[in-house]
């Protein structure tokens, strides 16, 4: 059984050839842009907490989030698993506003800034964008260095 997960949430608004990822401006991850999200709090669904995360991080209400991927994430040397569940939108209310934590920007999908992400990004984006969901798990060494992963499309068909 082990420890339980600790359950992590990821958004991201994809419209037609653009995508909305965050500069993270404090706390794990930061100086990375990445989706929007955190953690799961007790007595809330985890698709409440990535519409709740969404809000406190960009401003905006995503009404049509979907999930399209799981990613487990283990550091070598910590017991807990990050488990990760990735939700994606396309319609939204209110405007992309910087916070505390992030800073909004709009991406072309053909020239998303990878240098400047998490690594496992550069794996797993092309199924995002193509709607497919996908399962994944990473050990990481640290922060950068993957040190092996397994990364699966699950094709709806
Ligand atoms: C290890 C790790 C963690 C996260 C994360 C933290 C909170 C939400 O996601 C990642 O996000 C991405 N894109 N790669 C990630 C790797």
């Amino acid at each position: 059984m082990g420890i339980p997960n600790k359950l992590l949430t990821l958004v991201f608004i994809h419209q037609n050839s653009r995508i909305l990822l965050g500069m993270k401006k404090r706390g794990f991850g930061v100086n990375r842009w990445n989706g929007f999200g955190g953690k799961v709090q007790a007595g809330e669904t985890i698709m409440e907490a990535a519409k709740r995360e969404m809000l406190e991080e960009s401003c905006l209400t995503v009404n049509n989030l979907t999930e399209v991927g799981r990613l487990d994430f283990e550091f070598v040397g910590e017991e807990q698993i990050f488990e990760v569940h990735v939700f994606k939108g396309d319609q939204y209310e209110g405007e992309p506003t910087e916070t505390e934590e992030m800073r909004p920007k709009w991406f072309s999908v053909d020239d998303i800034p990878f240098k400047e992400m998490w690594p496992d990004d550069i794996l797993w984006f092309p199924m995002l964008l193509k709607d497919a969901k996908f399962n994944g798990y990473f050990k990481f060494k640290g922060h950068n260095d993957i040190l092996d992963y397994t990364l699966t499309e699950i094709s709806d068909s």
